[in-house]
C-alpha cells in the first residue's frame, strides 16, 4: 500500500482535491465528495479536509461503512508508520466488549455447562453465520425477500435445519457441521448456540424467516407422524426442498386454543377442513403446514399440503416481510385420514407439548439479541463524544448500562441452568416439571428485553429513530422486541400459566 506523510495528505483540503485519514488510511474522497449521503460542507469543513477524521468519522458512522466495497475503492494509501487500530473482526470472533458475550465465551471465565465440544461448535457456527447468513439478513430484512434457496441449501449441508429440531433421533447418520458433533453428543447448549447466534444480526423479520416455522411445525411430525408419511416429509424439510409451518393460531382464538374454530370433518378416507389461521410465520412460502382443527369430540392436529382450497396471503407486520408471515384460509381442504399426526381427538396435548420447546427456543434468541444491544450500547457509550467527552462519562448512561448489563446476566443465569435442565430430563419430566419454569423464563426474559430496548434507545437518542446508520441494529430491536414477548404465549398468559403450574403441586401439609 502507498505511503504519505501527514504534511503531504494536508494539501489536499479543497473541493475536487480533498483528503483526508481515518485509522492510520489515506482516503481520496474529490469524486465522493458531492455523493456523500452526510452531504459535501461536512467534509470540507477545517477538521476535517486533509486532517485526520479518525473521530469525527466513527462518531457518525458504523465501521461497517468501510468495508463495504464502493467506498473500500477510496483508499489510496496510508500514513507513514502508522497501523491501524479499530480492525474489522474477522468473522467467529468473540467479542472483548465487557459483557458483550456470556461468562462462558469471556477470556478467563469458567462454565459448569459448557464444554470443549460447545466451543468448537460455537466458533464455526459464529464464522459460518457471519459469512454466509450475515449478508443475507441484511438483505432480506431490508427488501422483505424470503431467505433465498442458495442460503437454505447451504443451511441443510451444515444439517442445520435438523439440529435447530433438538436432540433426538432425526440427527442420526447425519454429519453435523461437517462432523464437528456427533449426533449423539449434541444437546440443548449446542441448540442454544443455534439460537443465540442467529439473533446477533440485528435482523428480526429475518430471523423468524430462517425457517423459525419449520422448528415450532415439524416436532408434531417427527413425534406422531405415520411412518409412512415421516419417510415422506421429514427429509424434504430437513434438507430445505420444502417449508412447513405452524397453523394455530386465529383471529378467533390465540393462547386460548380450546376457542379455535377451523374444522374437520370426516368423510371416508378423508378430513374437509374449513377455516381460517392467522400470523403464520413462513406461511407464505410454505408446501406443508402442522395444522389445529376442531373435530366433532375435541381437536386433531392434520398435515395439511399446500393444495387446491389452500390459501396463504402475506400480513404485513411490524417487522420485514422476510419472515413470511400469513393469513390462511382453508376452502373445503381433502385431507387424506393418513395425515392425521395423532389420534383423533387428542390434539390438545400435542400441541401443548410443543410449546415447552418453542418458548425455549424464543427465549435463547431474545437471550443473545439483548446481548448484542448490550454490545452496541457499550460501544457507542465509549465511542460518542458529547460535550467534549465520551457518552460513557455521564452517570446517567453509566446507570441505563448497569441496568442493561444485570438483566442480560440474570437472563443468561437462568437460561443456563435450565437448559442444563432439559439436558437431564425426558420430554415427559420437561412437560411435568419445566412448563411452568419455562413460561415465567420467557415472561422475564422478554420483559428484561423490552426494557433493555427503551434504555437503548434513550441512549442512541435520534440515531435510535433510523433504520440505517449508527443506530439501526437497536431501531430494529426496539421495533420488533415485542415479538419474542408475544410469540409462543404473551407474558400475561405465561406469568398465569407458571404460577399455576406452581400452585398444582402444592403439598396439602403446607401451612406457614
Ligand atoms: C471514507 C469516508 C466516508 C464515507 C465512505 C462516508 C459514508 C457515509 C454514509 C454511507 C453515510 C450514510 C449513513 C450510514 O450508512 O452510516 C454517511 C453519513 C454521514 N456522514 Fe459520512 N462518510 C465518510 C466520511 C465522513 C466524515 C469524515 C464526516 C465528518 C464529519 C462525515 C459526516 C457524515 C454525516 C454528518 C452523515 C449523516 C449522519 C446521520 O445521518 O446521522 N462523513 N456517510
Amino acid at each position: 500500500m502507498k505511503e504519505f506523510t501527514f504534511s503531504e495528505v494536508q494539501h489536499h483540503n479543497k473541493e475536487n482535491d480533498l483528503w483526508i485519514v481515518i485509522d492510520s488510511k489515506v482516503y481520496d474522497l474529490s469524486k465522493f465528495a458531492n455523493l456523500h449521503p452526510g452531504g459535501v460542507s461536512v467534509l470540507l469543513a477545517k477538521s476535517v479536509a486533509g486532517q485526520d477524521a479518525t473521530n469525527a468519522f466513527y462518531g457518525l458512522h458504523r465501521q461497517e461503512v468501510l468495508s463495504r466495497p464502493q467506498y473500500a475503492r477510496l483508499v489510496m494509501g496510508r500514513i507513514q508508520g502508522e497501523e491501524e487500530t479499530f480492525k474489522i473482526p474477522i468473522p467467529g470472533t468473540i467479542s472483548k466488549v465487557p459483557y458483550a458475550e456470556a461468562t462462558w465465551l469471556a477470556d478467563g471465565f469458567h462454565t459448569p455447562y459448557f464444554k470443549e465440544n460447545h466451543r468448537k461448535f460455537h466458533k464455526a457456527i459464529r464464522t459460518f453465520f457471519e459469512e454466509v447468513v450475515r449478508p443475507e439478513a441484511l438483505r432480506c430484512e431490508e427488501s422483505g425477500k424470503r431467505i433465498s434457496q442458495e442460503v437454505v441449501d447451504k443451511l441443510s449441508e451444515m444439517e442445520i435445519i435438523a439440529m435447530r429440531m433438538g436432540p433426538g433421533k432425526h440427527l442420526q447418520g447425519r454429519k453435523l457441521i461437517g462432523g464437528i458433533v456427533q449426533p449423539e453428543e449434541f444437546d440443548y447448549f449446542h441448540e442454544y448456540i443455534l439460537n443465540t447466534e442467529m439473533a446477533r444480526f440485528g435482523t428480526r423479520g429475518f430471523m423468524d424467516g430462517m425457517l423459525n416455522g419449520a422448528i415450532i411445525s415439524l416436532p408434531p411430525v417427527l413425534k406422531y407422524a405415520p411412518v409412512e408419511l415421516y419417510e415422506r416429509v421429514v427429509p424434504e424439510v430437513l434438507s430445505g426442498k420444502k417449508y412447513i409451518s405452524l397453523a394455530i393460531t386465529e383471529a378467533f382464538a390465540g393462547s386460548d386454543v380450546n376457542g379455535l374454530q377451523t374444522t374437520a370433518i370426516r368423510e371416508g378416507n378423508y378430513w374437509i377442513v374449513n377455516g381460517t389461521k392467522k400470523w403464520i410465520t413462513n406461511g407464505t412460502f410454505s408446501d406443508y403446514f402442522t395444522v389445529g382443527c376442531k373435530t366433532e369430540k375435541g381437536l386433531t392436529v392434520l398435515l395439511i399440503e399446500r393444495t387446491d382450497g389452500v390459501n396463504t396471503k402475506a400480513i404485513k407486520t411490524a417487522y420485514s416481510s422476510a419472515a413470511g408471515t400469513a393469513y390462511v384460509t382453508f376452502d373445503n381442504v381433502r385431507v387424506p385420514v393418513a395425515n392425521t399426526l395423532v389420534q383423533m381427538d387428542k390434539g390438545l396435548s400435542v400441541i401443548l407439548s410443543n410449546f415447552n420447546h418453542e418458548r425455549w427456543a424464543i427465549i435463547c434468541g431474545a437471550l443473545g439479541a439483548q446481548r448484542m444491544i448490550v454490545e452496541e450500547c457499550m460501544k457507542w457509550a465509549a465511542q460518542r463524544i458529547v460535550f467534549g467527552k465520551p457518552l460513557s462519562s455521564q452517570a446517567v448512561i453509566r446507570s441505563k448500562l448497569a441496568k442493561m448489563i444485570s438483566r442480560v446476566e440474570a437472563c443468561q443465569n437462568w437460561v443456563e441452568s435450565i437448559t442444563d435442565q432439559m439436558n437431564h430430563m425426558s420430554h415427559e419430566q420437561v412437560s411435568d416439571k419445566l412448563a411452568g419454569r419455562i413460561a415465567l423464563l420467557k415472561q422475564f426474559v422478554t420483559k428484561c428485553g423490552r426494557e433493555t430496548a427503551e434504555d437503548a434507545t434513550q441512549v442512541f437518542g435520534g440515531r435510535a429513530l433510523t433504520t440505517t446508520g449508527m443506530g439501526k441494529v437497536v431501531e430494529n430491536y426496539h421495533r420488533t422486541s415485542g415479538y419474542d414477548s408475544i410469540l409462543g404465549g404473551t407474558e400475561d398468559i405465561l406469568r398465569d400459566l407458571g404460577v399455576r403450574q406452581a400452585m398444582k403441586k402444592m403439598p396439602k401439609e403446607a401451612r406457614l
